[in-house]
């Protein structure tokens, strides 16, 4: 069921996905106290023992308001996570349960959606370690001129695949038949959605959605999220012939991703790996 879902949605929700309620809200709780620090503290965490460029708020790039996204974030590589624990903060022993969990249930989907395709192997155990990794806090304040921007901007995301937590408030959407549809929230369950090096990998029979979040006018919303990603040396290829993509490097992804984001303010992505047709 799970393979046919990231076939044809690329999208899809459980609720019986074994993590507790308990290790969910305590990860909320601790985001949200973190957010709630002064600006000034976010931008410079000493306390977190953070990767300098870890907060991030609106979107650097935006040359006008149809750009911006309007929410701010924490990127924490999951090595950030674990050397905190030498000074552990309550912040950082709940994200360090939040992401052993996550990651464990992430790599689990991995492998029965690798099966799915024919592969037996420890492939995404290899590639996929937990410096190369990171959880992403967000955090979308209630929005006055809702609905004239975005809380984040329609991106695909840039790995295999994410884990998602999201609270009551709703704003996920995502692209299915050209239309934009909500997601319902659900904060007992996660969503789960297929990533660029996912769908590369399975030649495009898993398919990366386009998906952004819709601003609210009068609360602000949470949401959490795994993303499962190799190392930057690590080549991507299809596990079928013949191959609808080139070969590439993450790291070859990332850049070219960079590229257009500063050449035409978006990513192109996975196109411009598509293998030529002549
Ligand atoms: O907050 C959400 O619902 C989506 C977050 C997301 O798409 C992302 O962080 O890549
Ligand atoms: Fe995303």
């Amino acid at each position: 069921m799970i393979a046919q879902a990231s076939q044809e949605w690329g999208f899809f929700q459980v609720v019986n996905h074994g993590i507790s309620q308990d290790v969910l809200l305590k990860m909320r709780k601790e985001q949200m106290k973190l957010f709630k620090k002064p600006f000034h503290e976010k931008m410079n965490d000493k306390q977190l023992n953070l990767s300098a460029g870890s907060y991030r708020w609106g979107t650097p790039s935006a040359t006008c308001l149809q750009q911006l996204s309007w929410s701010e974030a924490f990127h924490v590589p999951l090595t950030d996570i674990s050397n905190s624990i030498h000074h552990p903060t309550t912040l950082s022993s709940t994200m360090e349960h939040f992401a052993t969990t996550v990651s464990e249930l992430a790599h689990n989907l991995a492998r029965i959606l690798s099966e799915r395709m024919g592969y037996k192997s420890k492939y995404f155990r290899e590639i996929c370690l937990p410096h190369t990794c990171y959880v992403r806090m967000n955090r979308y304040p209630a929005c006055p001129i809702s609905p004239q921007v975005f809380g984040l901007m329609p991106h695909t995301d840039s790995d295999f695949l994410t884990i998602l937590h999201q609270d009551e408030i709703g704003g996920l959407q995502l692209v299915r038949d050209g239309k934009w549809i909500s997601v319902k929230p659900n904060p007992e369950a996660l969503i789960i959605n297929i990533g660029d090096l996912f769908q590369a990998w399975s030649n495009g029979v898993y398919k990366s959605v386009e998906h952004r979040v819709v601003t609210n006018k009068a609360k602000e919303r949470f949401s959490t999220a795994f993303f499962l990603c190799p190392s930057y040396d690590t080549e991507i290829r299809s596990c079928f012939e013949p191959s609808v993509y080139k070969r590439f490097t993450f790291r070859e992804f990332r850049q070219q991703v960079q590229e257009d984001v500063k050449k035409y303010g978006y990513k192109v992505g996975l196109p411009r790996f598509l293998m030529s047709t002549h």
